[in-house]
């Protein structure tokens, strides 16, 4: 690809990513090569020492919980990120800004974790308030490590129907039951992406729920890349922050 923006001596280029639409309703996309190896290599090496025990959003405020198994980190907004931020927008066109994105977030997970059946969006309205960006309307999980040994950690939506030519099988798991929806393998450097309402200003699609299977061997590290309806305050996001590799 060509180089789309220089910030701080990083020359941002995109990859040559390929798209195949996975549903239309609710709408799933996959996306191949959507991270590049370097930015993979970048994104482990910055997180390493800053994954801690992850949290979900609980009725009085994040807290740990068995449902999400895992170690997660918020990534600081280096050059590397800001590309892989205007990647995921423009993917998205021209009308969703980057005030709508959450700080960028790794999620770590060795043998016997995982993710329970969950939906990006949130139900509880203290965390869809407009300081917050309003709701969750889009979600991009990317794959940004998987050790050679991984066995499981799989994403899996029950309620999305799978693909059924042959040319997905590498990226999905073909042999599952037709009734078990469509679970994704965790290939590195390709991604997810789909929207969690039903219409931009509308209520969570209950379709869009997944899980992250536990994983049985190995490690796997992933990207949510979460965009809101709205821009979030200055609190919530975080401000730019130089290039450190
Ligand atoms: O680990 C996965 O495959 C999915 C993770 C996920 O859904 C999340 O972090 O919201
Ligand atoms: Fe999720």
């Amino acid at each position: 690809g060509a180089v789309d923006t220089v910030v701080g001596g990083y020359a941002c280029i995109h990859p040559t990513y390929r798209v195949h639409k996975v549903s239309s309703s609710p709408l799933v996309i996959y996306l191949q090569n959507f991270i590049t190896a370097d930015e993979r290599a970048h994104l482990k090496k910055v997180s390493e020492s800053s994954f801690r025990r992850s949290v979900v959003a609980g009725h009085d405020g994040a807290q740990q919980s068995r449902i999400r198994m895992s170690q997660s980190t918020d990534l600081r907004r280096d050059a590397v990120v800001k590309c892989i931020e205007r990647r995921a927008l423009d993917f998205q066109g021209f009308d969703t800004h980057e005030t709508q994105l959450e700080p960028l977030q790794l999620v770590k997970y060795g043998p016997g974790e995982h993710y329970d059946f969950h939906t990006d969006w949130l139900a509880d309205p203290q965390y869809s308030t407009s300081f917050n960006g309003g709701n969750r309307m889009t979600s991009f999980f990317a794959y940004v490590h998987v050790s050679n040994d991984t066995t499981g950690g799989g994403t899996n939506f029950p309620l999305v129907s799978p693909p059924r030519d042959e040319r997905w099988c590498g990226f999905v798991e073909c042999d599952e039951p037709y009734a078990n929806g469509v679970t994704f393998r965790p290939v590195e450097g390709n991604a997810i992406f789909w929207e969690n309402l039903l219409a931009p200003g509308g209520e969570g699609d209950t379709r869009t729920e997944h899980a992250g299977l536990p994983l049985t061997g190995g490690e796997k590290i992933g990207m949510n890349i979460w965009t809101r309806q709205v821009p979030l305050s200055d609190e919530v996001r975080r401000e730019d922050l130089p290039l450190d590799f």
